[in-house]
């Protein structure tokens, strides 16, 4: 995360946004990547129709969290092999990186453990991790379990989570824990975590609470997850954590 405009650069026009981060969205070819950034910024979700990524694009929308304007960069990245030299280059200055696995294909949640190798070659040693296994919309050919995935979350040290797609909401809900935990540091229980006291690993919450979010984005929906985001963390607010830091307000 960084402060918005910096000493040096050209007078920024009006921004309406307190801080900006950068999340990039990984995985397999085909495992939905694409689909999850269009219907977190448009709404839409793209049924039936795959056409694969080529390099990397991104987009940027600003979300409210804990009540702090957010303005996110999410970057989409080719999942095919072919295109993996040109992605590193962009790892090192992500806060948040959100590892998807498709939940009916082995193979793409088999392949989490190589693009974690990848991750912790080319990214920021303190970079959050999320693993996602998407597609729980179809969970009759449900082909991982939600408690590999929780376990493969606990030995990486990363958070898990699964949205039911395609409604909108579950896209917003991974991104704001995402950022609010990109804003923390690991060493304390997370208000946030649902049921889990902040102890990764003690398993899903299955009926998580509502969240009392200030953000509009997200409200009321948190009850669509089958689990929330595991994970120890603390409110950099209160700790001036150095990566997401509060920019100040424009008068
Ligand atoms: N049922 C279901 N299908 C999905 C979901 N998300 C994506 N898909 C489908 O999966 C296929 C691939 O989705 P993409 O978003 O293009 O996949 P990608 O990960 O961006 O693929 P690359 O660009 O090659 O890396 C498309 O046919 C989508 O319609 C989901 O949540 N549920």
């Amino acid at each position: 995360m960084s402060r918005v405009g910096g000493s040096g650069a050209p007078p920024a026009p009006p921004q309406d946004y307190e801080v900006a981060g950068k999340v990039m969205l990984l995985g397999d070819s085909g495992v939905g990547k694409t689909c999850f950034l269009l219907q977190f910024r448009d709404g839409a979700f793209l049924s039936g129709t795959f056409i694969a990524t080529v390099g990397i694009d991104f987009r940027n929308k600003v979300v409210a969290v804990d009540g702090v304007k957010v303005k996110l960069q999410i970057w989409d990245t080719a999942g095919q092999e072919r295109f993996r030299s040109v992605t590193h280059a962009y790892y090192r200055d992500a806060q948040a990186l959100l590892l998807l696995y498709d939940i009916t294909s082995k193979m793409s949640f088999d392949n989490i453990r190589a693009w974690l190798t990848e991750i912790h070659e080319y990214a920021q040693k303190d970079v959050v991790i999320m693993l996602l296994g998407n597609k729980a919309d179809v969970s009759s050919e449900r082909a991982v379990r939600t408690e590999d995935g929780a376990s493969l979350a606990r030995v990486s040290r990363a958070r898990i989570c699964t949205p039911r797609c395609p409604p909108t909401a579950p896209q917003a809900r991974v991104l704001h824990l995402g950022t609010r935990c990109g804003r923390a540091t690991r060493s304390a229980p997370c208000p946030d975590l649902h049921g889990t006291g902040g102890t990764a690993g003690r398993g899903c919450d299955p009926a998580p609470k509502p969240h009392p979010a200030k953000g509009g984005d997200f409200g009321g929906r948190e009850g669509v997850w089958d689990c929330p985001l595991m994970g120890p963390c603390r409110p950099c607010r209160s700790t001036g954590c150095p990566s997401w830091r509060r920019a100040p307000r424009r008068g």
